[in-house]
């Protein structure tokens, strides 16, 4: 649907997005993740059209011309500036009219999309007495106006507080439905819990990429983490762990036992069954998690 191909883009002689490529495929919920000063902005920016890459381009499936192609994207900046002194309502129309849309279309979006992120109540209110989260919600709907076929948000939650963020995800979980959705983010659960795919920058590289499926496969450690009743276990069963054949490392992480193995199920098989045998005074068992921060850190640290 939206494809970078070859996309760099140079400040002087700094090189802050270095022959990136990729493809958007249509419908799909895509985190653009990387550590400050990655690129991310820089990228978003030139696929929303704001910003001309030094090399390379960007192509909207069967639009050629730049102009039509902004009418099919939706916007929303890292930060956000509204007019304090108009009411929401008032600013939506207002960014509407600039999406394209006349006057009469702009009014009926601007009414409709008051609903979607749920400001309707405050529609009326000047936008400086509204909340973070209800700025962010008014900075999405004036991203999806004009119904573009893909959305872009940089960093969309990570000024918020927990309400405001929950919220903001549950919106762009509905809007995932309806539009291809790219968004940056540091928050890697985040990233996680929405997302189908993602995309890896760093110093301005695509280093990884692929579905969230893939990359968990690709990254997930095998790792088990034991908790026992009492602290004083975790010394005696980290040597027993130790001896068994498969595993790979055995060590003491806060108050559990943290096994790591090439073969999780084989892990998990055998540690249930030493476990049952010889009655382990355990209180938790939990397969690690961490697939997608363990692919950050190995994939920035190189
Ligand atoms: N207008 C500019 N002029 C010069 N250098 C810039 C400009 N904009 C960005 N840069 C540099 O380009 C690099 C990439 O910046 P960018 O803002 O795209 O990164 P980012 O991944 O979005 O970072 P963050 O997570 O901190 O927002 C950084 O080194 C930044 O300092």
């Amino acid at each position: 649907m939206l494809t970078a191909k070859h996309v760099s883009k140079k400040y002087g002689t700094h090189t802050a997005v270095d022959d990136v490529s990729f493809t958007l495929a249509e419908g799909r919920c895509i985190a653009l993740l990387g550590p400050n000063g990655a690129g991310k902005t820089t990228i978003l920016r030139i696929l929303s059209g704001l910003l001309t890459p030094t090399e390379g381009e960007v192509e909207l499936e069967n639009i050629v011309n730049r102009v039509d192609y902004r009418k099919y994207i939706g916007y929303l900046p890292q930060y956000p500036v509204f007019y304090h002194w108009m009411t929401g309502r008032e600013f939506l129309i207002y960014s509407g009219q600039l999406a394209f849309l006349s006057k009469a279309e702009a009014v009926k979006a601007a009414d409709d999309v008051l609903k979607k992120v749920n400001i309707v109540k405050a529609k009326n209110k000047r936008i400086g007495s509204y909340s973070g989260g209800m700025k962010q919600r008014l900075g999405l709907a004036q991203a999806i106006i004009h119904q573009p076929k893909v959305l872009i948000l940089d960093e969309p939650v990570s000024s918020l507080d927990p309400i405001g963020r929950r919220d903001v995800l549950t919106l762009m979980e509905e809007l995932k439905k309806t539009m291809t959705i790219l968004f940056s983010t540091h928050i890697l659960s985040d990233a996680d819990e929405i997302s189908d795919e993602m995309l890896l920058l760093h110093k301005g590289r695509l280093v990884e990429s692929g579905s969230m499926a893939e990359l968990r496969k690709k990254y997930q450690t095998a790792t088990i983490e034991l908790e026992f009743q009492d602290q004083q276990d975790l010394q005696y069963y980290e040597n027993k762990i130790r001896n068994l054949q498969l595993v790979i490392d055995v060590h003491v992480k806060q108050d559990s036992l943290s096994v790591t193995a090439e073969d999780i199920n084989l892990l998990r098989k055998v540690l249930l069954e030493k476990a049952g045998e010889e009655n382990w005074p355990l209180t938790g068992f939990a397969l690690n998690k961490a697939a997608l921060e363990d692919m950050f850190m190995k994939v920035v640290k190189q």
